[in-house]
């Protein structure tokens, strides 16, 4: 993300923990990357509200990319956009309310919302705001209901978007599907010696990936878009959208390797959710929701919705065929998100 802002041509400040003895030296690398770059790094901690606000009164636009577990401290960022914006919770600007008393009389209540966000969308671009993106990424969970250990996941995110709206703050929400390489590598497992794949229920679900570096580069796009202000903005590429059967069968002809098909029904996973350890059990309800019903594809886009490469049609995205080709010579380094 921050690389792709730099690449962007965007002064660039980045807010982390502080390095320790004990920070990787992939850590260490990264912060003297980001400052040869140009990166203004602070290190400190979500609840130093003022450092927080003193950055903010620097910037115009907050990417979060906290991980789950710290999802619900962004509550402490919110707290500071708020001060650093000098706006006070839930009140819409003192100049918007004389529009909402006008609006209201004559027109039903959605047809008052859309005057009252098209007013804001006005508004903010007299009074430009700080704009807000929480760290989402993922399934679209205002839209979607999961198995038990997912939903509770998920509840943390749909609390921050509440928070979010109910300050006034503006923000874009990204459901970026399922990260290209993290789930290629989940799936496929290139770095193990292995004769065969599991498949996840039939196998013929199919589900919209994004390689990583996509997400980044459209993200910045869309934070600093006045097109994608309050609205939710889906990474959902039509070329993306495989099945696991499909995506085997792509691995194979590239490889020239067959592997052995294992499947796990629904009904084992969904009782695989029910008795793995946290955070395995939550990962067993990703599972069953992306690939057993095929969720992420089971919606259709709303009227307040965007899709990323409809958004720009000129920036070329990777394409998963494209992405295995990466994996055949140099696979990226596997990882599992903390819950
Ligand atoms: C393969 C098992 O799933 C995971 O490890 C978690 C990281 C995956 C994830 C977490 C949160 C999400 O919203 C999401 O959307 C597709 C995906």
């Amino acid at each position: 993300m921050v690389k792709a802002s730099i690449k962007l041509g965007h002064p660039t400040f980045v807010f982390a923990r502080p390095l320790t003895p004990q920070s990787t030296l992939n850590k260490i690398n990264l912060h003297k990357e980001f400052q040869s770059s140009g990166v203004t790094i602070i290190q400190g901690e979500l609840k130093e509200h003022e450092k927080i606000v003193a950055i903010l009164r620097q910037v115009d636009i907050v990417i979060s990319v906290l991980p789950f577990p710290q999802v619900p401290d962004q509550i402490h960022i919110i707290e500071a956009i708020k001060v650093a914006s000098n706006i006070k919770d839930g009140e819409l600007p003192n100049k918007m309310v004389e529009v909402a008393r006008t609006k209201r009389r004559g027109c039903g209540s959605s047809e008052f919302a859309c005057k009252i966000s098209c007013k804001l969308r006005e508004y903010y671009k007299e009074y430009p705001q700080k704009r807000f993106l929480p760290s989402e990424f993922g399934v679209e969970e205002d839209r979607l209901s999961f198995l038990p250990p997912f939903e509770a996941c998920l509840e943390k995110k749909r609390k921050i978007r509440r928070a979010v709206e109910a300050s006034g703050i503006p923000y874009t929400y990204v459901s970026a599907n399922c990260f290209g390489a993290y789930f290629l590598n989940y799936l496929l497992r290139p770095h193990e010696q292995h004769e065969d794949v599991t498949i996840y229920g039939s196998g013929e679900a199919k589900a919209p990936f994004t390689y990583e570096e996509d997400i980044a580069n459209y993200t910045i796009r869309v934070a600093n878009d006045p097109r994608t202000c309050n609205k939710m903005v889906i990474y959902k590429m039509q070329k993306n959208i495989l099945s696991q059967i499909e995506l085997i069968s792509l691995w194979e002809k590239k490889t020239g390797k067959y592997f052995k098909k294992v499947h796990v029904p629904e009904e084992e996973l969904v009782k695989l959710t029910e008795t793995l350890p946290f955070p395995d059990n939550v990962r067993a309800s990703v599972l069953h929701s992306v690939f057993v019903k095929g969720d992420l594809v089971n919606y259709e886009l709303g009227e307040n919705d965007l899709e990323a490469s409809s958004l720009y049609p000129d920036y070329k995205y990777t394409t998963v065929d494209q992405l295995l080709d990466v994996f055949l010579v140099d696979p990226p380094k596997p990882a599992l998100a903390t819950f």
